[in-house]
């Protein structure tokens, strides 16, 4: 399955960072994040504003979740695909997940959260809706980032404004065996930016240009940030969306939970005119994500090699 790797993904540390004030220490944090997008389309991030007992109580509420009947889970059904409960698929028989469209705005999660537990459970919805609010800092930062270094600052708002979250919490079984098993099959994020959390259990490998697996080892204090096919669109291939996957092994469940911005139906996705010159030929016709998606789930979009290059590529 692929060659050992002792390759590690670059840290970024956006500790002592604030959006409104721009320092050198911002400066020098966008070149790395800039040049660790080009080379590997992902990094791990460093961010304290998500504190230690959110993401414990985070955790908590996502084991809390999967510990619920199936009956119950199977309340969340959804019309976009992987937005609502997903398990029992016999290709990735240890996979589970549950999406919460609009994690950070409080009535939403909340309202999901009614389906679940009738009687209420403000602490699941608070842990849900606090972590997503905070994490959702980080996805704007990093987006701000790729625009300036992009000279594209006056996009920023539109491009912000253009997305939804969405917050979904995964669980891995453990296979019980030494051998790896598949957990999640291989494959490219569809959205604009990724960013994921786990527990302890590893298990997320992300493959690189040269096609070499990396292991991700993240710390207990930092996210795995991530660009989506679209953010590669439009950015017209200036940034990479790494193929990844998960690998189980051994016992114990891998708990995970992935905020996702995610292009709302009908906006329509199109490299803008100062990314395209003759140095840089349009790379993929406009697009709506939703109609992608759509594409996705087919046949042909699940075998092909890049869906995006077949569904809208020049
Ligand atoms: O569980 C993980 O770490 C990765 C999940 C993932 O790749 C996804 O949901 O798109
Ligand atoms: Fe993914």
């Amino acid at each position: 399955m692929g060659s050992e790797s002792t390759l590690k993904l670059p840290v970024i540390d956006f500790s002592n960072l604030d959006q409104k004030v721009h320092t050198p220490e911002w400066d020098l944090v966008r070149t790395q994040v800039l040049e660790a997008l080009q080379e590997y389309g992902c990094f791990e991030a460093l961010f304290s504003k998500v504190p230690l007992d959110l993401r414990k109580a985070l955790l908590g509420a996502t084991e809390e979740l999967f510990d619920l009947p199936l009956q119950t889970k199977l309340r969340n059904i959804s019309k976009k695909p992987y937005h609502g409960y997903v398990g029992q698929y016999p290709m990735v028989p240890l996979y589970e997940s549950m999406g919460i469209d609009d994690s950070n705005i409080s009535e939403k999660v909340e309202s999901l959260s009614n389906i679940f537990w009738p009687e209420g459970n403000p602490s699941f919805s608070n842990s849900i809706q606090s972590f997503s609010e905070r994490l959702s800092e980080l996805d704007q930062i990093v987006r701000r980032m790729i625009l300036e270094s992009l000279d594209l600052e006056k996009c920023l708002e539109e491009h912000v404004g253009s997305t939804n979250y969405l917050l979904r919490v995964m669980k891995y079984k453990g296979p019980q065996t030494s051998e790896t098993k598949l957990g999640l099959t291989a494959h490219t994020d569809k959205n604009i930016v990724t960013i994921l959390y786990q527990n302890r259990v590893e298990g997320l490998e992300v493959e690189t240009k040269d096609g070499e697996w990396i292991n991700v080892k993240p710390s207990p204090d930092s996210f795995t940030v991530m660009i989506g096919d679209s953010l590669l669109a439009w950015t017209n291939g200036r940034l990479h969306s790494p193929n990844h996957r998960v690998m189980m092994t051994g016992d114990e469940a891998r708990y995970s939970t992935g905020l996702f911005s995610i292009p709302k139906a009908g906006y329509i996705i199109e490299a803008p005119k100062e990314l395209v010159d003759e140095e840089h030929p349009l790379l993929f016709k406009p697009f709506d994500h939703v109609q992608f998606l759509g594409y996705y789930y087919t046949e042909a979009g699940q075998k092909a090699k890049s869906a995006l290059r077949n569904y809208c590529g020049i």
